[in-house]
């Protein structure tokens, strides 16, 4: 089970006291600790890492808000809950403009202190997650490729970041879509946000809705918990929509809201939340027929393709191959530890004019399965056998 560490730094014993108490019976999960003034809560928090600090805004010697940007420069990653008095509403509405994550008012209400932990931690939870996902996938994204369609991708790439444009990527599977979505992201000034991904067709359609917007607990049998949604996961940052084509028109319904008042609510709620997300989606599917055949909402294929960026099949850019068989080839040595094999002139050729329906993905993983089979050679049936895996 997730385990919860939460600072409570509260100058006054009765409610620092009654924090404590309700966030210890509350979940056993949650570990609580407790300090006495700001310098105290700061030195903490500079020693450990917390999941979430509950901070009061009134104290001596070290306030609120000092404790609160001194904690964001050395912990951006952690949350922070303001505890503002009946004098300071207006700075507890200021902090949040510093980056907390809320405030709660004294003295604190049970139950709108217990939500405001688990959104907080719900965050925090999908924020490492996609860190870790980001750390795992960072170092396969170059994109290789001396060919003019790589060219003219990377300088639509180049143009195209800066803006919060909205882009749909289009071309059939393999072919580098989410690569294309991933560097609209590194280049474009949301870079230190997230990158969200979702692969709508991944998703059972009964629980897309959920998934893109969260959902309040009962909302259905398996809500047991409040969660946030992609949408919010992805909050300044950019939200990659893989396989858009694929999501179920009550879905498309409510993206269309989504990106025409910048607005979602979780699923169940009714409460509006604000989310500022740039949109990229990508397909493989033809979308101005399934538009045709009403699978597709026409005002939302023209609120996502404002920029439409065609990624080519790799039969359509043969000369591509042998960099990309390098490139791939010296990935799985690394991988393995074992110094690059080359491949003989005749194996590039025979790779090079392979008819790949399943584009780059295809083959990598071919090259990859020759490289660890140790054959600098190849013949046309090798090659037939591993791409139909
Ligand atoms: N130009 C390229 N240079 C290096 N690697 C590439 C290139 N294009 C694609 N790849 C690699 O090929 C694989 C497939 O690419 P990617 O996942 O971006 O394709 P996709 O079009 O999004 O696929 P799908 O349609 O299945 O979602 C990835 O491992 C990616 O890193």
């Amino acid at each position: 089970m997730f385990m919860a560490r939460i600072l409570v730094i509260e100058d006054e014993a009765a409610i620092r006291r009654v924090l404590v108490k309700i966030l210890t019976e509350e979940n056993d999960a949650y570990q609580v600790e407790e300090a006495e003034n700001g310098a105290e809560g700061l030195e903490k928090l500079k020693k450990q890492e917390y999941d979430l600090v509950l901070c009061d805004i009134k104290m001596p010697k070290m306030d609120g808000v000092e404790v609160l940007e001194a904690g964001r420069k050395s912990k951006p990653e952690t949350p922070f809950i303001m505890i503002s008095g009946h004098g300071d509403l207006d700075t507890a509405v200021q902090t949040m403009r510093m980056g907390a994550f809320d405030y709660i008012s004294k003295p604190p209400d049970l139950n709108r202190l217990l939500t405001t932990v688990r959104n907080a931690l719900d965050r925090k939870e999908l924020v490492a997650e996609n860190r870790i996902l980001k750390k795992k996938v960072s170092k396969n994204f170059q994109m290789v490729g001396e060919s003019d369609e790589i060219h003219g991708i990377k300088e639509m790439i180049d143009k195209v970041a800066p803006t919060d444009a909205r882009v749909l990527i289009t071309g059939s599977n393999g072919t580098g879509k989410e690569l294309v979505a991933h560097w609209i992201h590194q280049k474009s000034p949301r870079s230190s946000a997230p990158f969200v991904e979702v692969n709508c067709a991944a998703i059972p359609s009964e629980l897309i809705e959920s998934e893109l917007f969260g959902h309040v607990k009962g909302a259905f049998t398996s809500a047991v918990k409040d969660r946030a949604g992609k949408f919010e996961a992805a909050n300044k940052g950019t939200l990659f929509l893989d396989e858009i084509g694929d999501m179920s028109l009550s879905a498309q319904a409510k993206v269309l809201r989504a990106l025409q008042e910048s607005k979602v609510s979780r699923v169940g709620s009714d409460k509006d939340i604000k989310v500022d997300v740039r949109v990229v989606a990508a397909t493989n599917k033809d979308l101005q027929k399934e538009i045709s055949e009403g699978k597709f909402r026409e005002d939302l294929y023209h609120r996502l393709a404002v920029i439409l960026i065609r990624v080519p099949s790799l039969n359509d850019r043969r000369e591509d191959i042998p960099l990309l068989i390098e490139h791939f080839s010296g990935k799985i040595a690394e991988e393995q530890g074992t110094a690059p094999k080359g491949f003989t002139e005749k194996a590039i050729k025979l790779l090079q004019d392979y008819d790949w329906t399943g584009n780059v993905r295809e083959l990598r993983n071919v090259v990859e399965r020759l490289v660890i089979l140790g054959g600098k050679e190849v013949s046309e049936e090798d090659v037939r056998l591993f791409a139909s895996k």
